[in-house]
């Protein structure tokens, strides 16, 4: 087995251990929802959700975007308030709601979210330790002796050595995730409460997955309950034991065995249809036309030289191990990060990328589709309309009017498209779910049929519809003579799509690899196995 293969972090978990037996007394879930509904300004998003989870069980909770995952995370941590008539309890306790955060500290409920929430520049020990430091009796300072070790203790406890005085910015991705469950669980009884991981995978490039879900399974193993929040439905079958399933605000199923499903079930399960990624590189062929992008000596953060020539109506990919310059690379060529090198699109003059901002590549025909979609994408406080068509306002405008009907039939197209939801022209884009303001980031530049359009991992966290609607739109768009670079690290994306692949190492191009292309082709050229040393 390839060492970074998603299936080195794949056996199972063991099963957690039985609910109750003929001679103990029957063991209240460790967790459990009951009736939970959340309505939004008249919309109901969350209809009498129902769930719960054993001790030591490693349960899923999946669903489409927008499907209410977030809002019941946050129904019960106590970001939002529940409509009234549901509850939440803890061991067999009610706690809430509402729910108070103090209440849910004592009972060991603990959140990780996708950012992590840490410091980088300040030490592990203080980014544990934040608002609950131990200090000296007589004058009140901080006693970073005490400190130091509860935090050493609680890295015993995951199997972690890790220093507390190193600085967060210097750890590997799973050490830092380590970090936030350290300060999630700190001072707690092994064994004790639940962990919510929302999405924190995708935070953790793929080297470091096998070491996060070995920690997952420690915590289970010791008899704490974890709750994992994904759309990743390999990593959901690998490591948890059952499924709950969020369809349109309502439960459809809770507590599915996982032995019971493979990926086709669970996609089943998750879009209510089928949903099988096509390799679209043979059902949509490259129509290659005229011309020619010729990226030449692209520079910066840990790019050292990304020079790549690309046809119109090709797509072509990059990928790389997080250290190879993988992640800064889409960022430095759409002009949002200082770089060097130069964009030459077609016969137009060549784009200086040292002096050049995003108008001018734009200018150029070079658009970005950026991961940070809240910085850099998306005008959060705007409506769907508003995002789609203000890039577009110059060219289908007039001078004096913008015009309603092709503002109405794009935005139309771009919902209908990537099945946005709500499917509502006018919603506000701060509320949609996550994966729905990707795919409307998505549809509002490939409206503008750009010559080079950069996408920068466009799937992530996007459901497993989305992903396939986003990964056709790909193609569709290289059809119509669009030249693409995908910069991801999701194989399985780069093996349907793509009809080349460059590999990069040590932030240049090493390898180039041609159609036919498999995950794992892609997969053993970016690891070659010979250089071993899984994470
Ligand atoms: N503050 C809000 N105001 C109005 N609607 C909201 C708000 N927060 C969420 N919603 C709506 O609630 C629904 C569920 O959103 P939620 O974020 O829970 O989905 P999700 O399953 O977590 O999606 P994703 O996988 O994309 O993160 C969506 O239709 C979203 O637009």
């Amino acid at each position: 087995m390839h060492p970074l293969s998603t299936e080195s972090g794949a056996s199972p978990a063991p099963r957690p251990g039985p609910h109750h037996t003929a001679d103990r007394p029957a063991v209240p879930a460790r967790l459990e929802v009951r009736d939970l509904s959340k309505t939004f300004a008249g919309v109901t998003v969350l209809d009498r959700a129902t769930m719960s989870i054993a001790p030591g069980e490693i349960h899923a909770l999946v669903g489409q975007n927008g499907s209410g995952k977030s809002t019941l995370i946050k129904l019960v941590s106590g970001v939002h308030r529940a409509d009234p008539g549901g509850e939440i309890l803890v061991d067999g306790e009610h706690v809430g709601p509402p729910v108070h955060p103090r209440r849910l500290f004592e009972q060991g409920l603990a959140f990780v979210h996708q950012d992590l929430g840490l410091v980088p520049d300040l030490s592990v020990r203080e980014n544990v330790r934040v608002g609950r430091h131990a200090t000296r009796r007589l004058t009140g300072w901080i006693d970073r002796r005490r400190d130091r070790e509860a935090v050493r203790r609680t890295f015993e406890f995951l199997g972690l050595p890790l220093d507390p005085d190193a600085k967060v910015a210097s750890l590997q991705p799973s050490e830092r995730v380590a970090v936030a469950v350290a300060r999630a669980l700190q001072d707690r009884e092994a064994g004790s409460g639940v962990v919510v991981f929302d999405e924190s995978s995708r935070a953790i490039p793929r080297e470091s997955l096998p070491a996060f879900y070995d920690m997952i399974r420690l915590l289970a193993s010791q008899g704490t309950a974890v709750l994992l929040v994904s759309h990743n439905l390999k990593e959901v079958l690998a490591v948890t034991h059952r499924v709950t399933a969020l369809r349109n605000g309502r439960v459809v199923e809770t507590g599915v065995p996982t032995a019971d499903l493979d990926e086709a079930a669970l996609t089943r399960l998750v879009l209510g249809r089928e949903g099988r990624l096509d390799n679209l590189v043979a059902t949509l062929p490259a129509r290659l036309a005229p011309g020619t992008i010729q990226i030449d000596g692209v520079a910066g953060g840990r790019v050292r030289d990304f020079s790549a020539r690309i046809t119109p109506g090709e797509v072509v990919g990059v990928t790389g191990a997080i250290d190879s310059g993988l992640p800064d690379l889409a960022a430095l060529l759409g002009a949002v990060r200082p770089a060097e090198g130069r964009i030459a699109v077609e016969d137009r003059p060549a784009v200086d990328l040292a002096g050049a901002g995003v108008p001018d590549l734009m200018a150029a025909g070079v658009a970005l589709i950026p991961q940070d979609r809240a910085a850099q994408g998306l005008a959060l406080s705007l409506t769907v309309e508003e995002n789609v068509t203000a890039p577009h306002l110059m060219n289908r405008g007039h001078v004096w009017w913008t015009g309603r009907k092709w503002r109405h039939d794009e935005t139309d197209y771009v919902l209908d498209t990537f099945e946005v939801r709500p499917r509502q022209r006018d919603a506000v884009v701060a509320t949609l779910s996550g994966g729905n303001q990707q795919k409307v980031l998505m549809g509002k530049w490939l409206l503008g049929r750009p010559r080079l359009l950069i996408l920068d991992d466009p799937t992530q966290a996007v459901d497993v519809g989305a992903r396939s609607a986003i990964l056709h739109a790909t193609r569709q768009a290289a059809q119509q003579g669009t030249a693409v670079l995908l910069c991801s690290s999701e194989v399985e994306d780069l093996a349907a799509v793509c009809d080349r692949v460059l590999v990069l190492v040590d932030g240049e191009v090493a390898r180039e690899l041609v159609v036919p292309l498999t995950p794992e082709s892609i997969l053993d050229a970016t690891f070659p196995p010979a250089a071993g040393g899984a994470a």
